[in-house]
């Protein structure tokens, strides 16, 4: 473990299938689905069957990650980005070990690693604060160190301390944290708190879940600005999920995972996301945010890649077509043979 702290950790998805089973509900409108003809026998089978296709169409299975592969290397910032519903805070929570996908697999460095190594080695911040509106910053922070490590109270202090400087947080850190009710901290400010508890144990893979959901454009440029630098300086490796990063975010990013419907668009840097939208057609317009126009033309980038799925196939299958005739002809050889050899 100690080894993978020094050469920081490369985290690599493999064909993720995540599938949900969703409650059965009745069918809003059964009242009415009951019509006066089907009194008789055969009427009675018929509104079995529509019964029985309701019932399939109300309750079943929600395929919520299709074969999601993907790399996030140390020192960078991977994120996923794509429109509201696209799965991307389950696939964090998957990698945070909240859920088992039913096909595919995590490695950190090539190898797999089990749900507490993981935990040991990572960070994750959710979409929502879980803090004590009553305690102050630095008790905050104290408390997770408490938690997560076992060193001397001198040395907790001191690494509560420099966090807490690294974090941007010294002219709060005797400020309550606050809530609805207790005014506290800024909403900004809060989001580093809540990044500081889960990295007190110095990981090397952090992992966020729209770090800046809520905050205005600066404050979330400041949010990225220091994710940035912890990559940075400390050989993180970085996975977050983002809706619609402004011009500046997206620049400080390494890589994007454009996920639509569960499924991988994209992943690579932005500038190739940029090219691959060219050679699709889609000029980028002057002054347009790439990750939003990216998720805007989401249903002409899906129609491209089938039509070039299909283009791909076609030859093999025409191959296939001509392969089986010979084959057929072979058989037919193959057959004779093993006749004239079984004789
Ligand atoms: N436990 C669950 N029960 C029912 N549906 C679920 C559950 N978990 C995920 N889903 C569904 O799976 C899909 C992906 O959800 P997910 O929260 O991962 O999307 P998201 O991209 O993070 O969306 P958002 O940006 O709105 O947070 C959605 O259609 C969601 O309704």
């Amino acid at each position: 473990m100690q080894q993978m702290k020094m050469q920081g950790c490369e985290v690599e998805a493999i064909g993720i299938n995540y599938k949900i089973h969703t409650n059965k509900t009745e069918h809003p409108f059964k009242i009415f689905s009951k019509s006066p003809q089907l009194d008789n026998a055969n009427g009675q089978e018929i509104e079995e069957e529509e019964e029985a296709r309701v019932e399939k169409s109300c309750s079943g299975v929600r395929h919520v990650l299709k074969n999601v592969s993907f790399q996030a290397r140390p020192w960078e910032i991977l994120a996923i980005v794509g429109p509201s519903g696209a799965g991307k805070s389950s696939l964090l929570e998957i990698l945070a070990g909240k859920h088992s996908p039913q096909k595919g697999s995590v490695l950190l460095n090539q190898k797999p690693v089990d749900k507490s190594q993981f935990r040991k080695l990572s960070g994750y911040v959710t979409q929502k604060d879980t803090l004590f509106p009553l305690l102050t910053v630095e008790e905050t922070m104290m408390f997770s160190a408490k938690l997560r490590l076992k060193l001397p109270q001198q040395q907790l202090c001191s690494r509560v301390k420099s966090l807490i400087q690294e974090l941007g947080l010294d002219h709060v850190a005797g400020t309550r944290i606050g809530d609805d009710r207790v005014r506290g901290i800024s909403g900004g400010e809060r989001r580093r708190v809540s990044i500081g508890v889960e990295v007190i144990h110095d990981p090397k893979v952090l992992i966020l879940d729209e770090p800046t959901s809520g905050l205005d454009s600066t404050s979330a440029l400041q949010i990225i600005d220091m994710l940035k630098v912890m990559a940075e300086t400390r050989g993180r490796t970085i996975i977050l999920s983002i809706h619609q990063p402004g011009f500046r975010i997206v620049k400080l990013f390494n890589s994007l995972l454009l996920l639509a419907n569960g499924s991988v668009l994209h992943h690579g840097t932005a500038e190739l996301l940029s090219l691959n939208l060219r050679l699709m057609g889609l000029e980028l317009p002057l002054h347009v945010n790439l990750v939003e126009f990216a998720i805007d033309s989401i249903d002409i980038i899906q129609q491209q890649q089938q039509q070039q799925c299909q283009v791909e196939t076609e030859p093999p299958r025409r191959l296939l077509g001509t392969m089986q005739q010979k084959k057929g002809g072979d058989d037919g050889q193959q057959q004779q043979s093993g006749e004239s050899k079984s004789d």
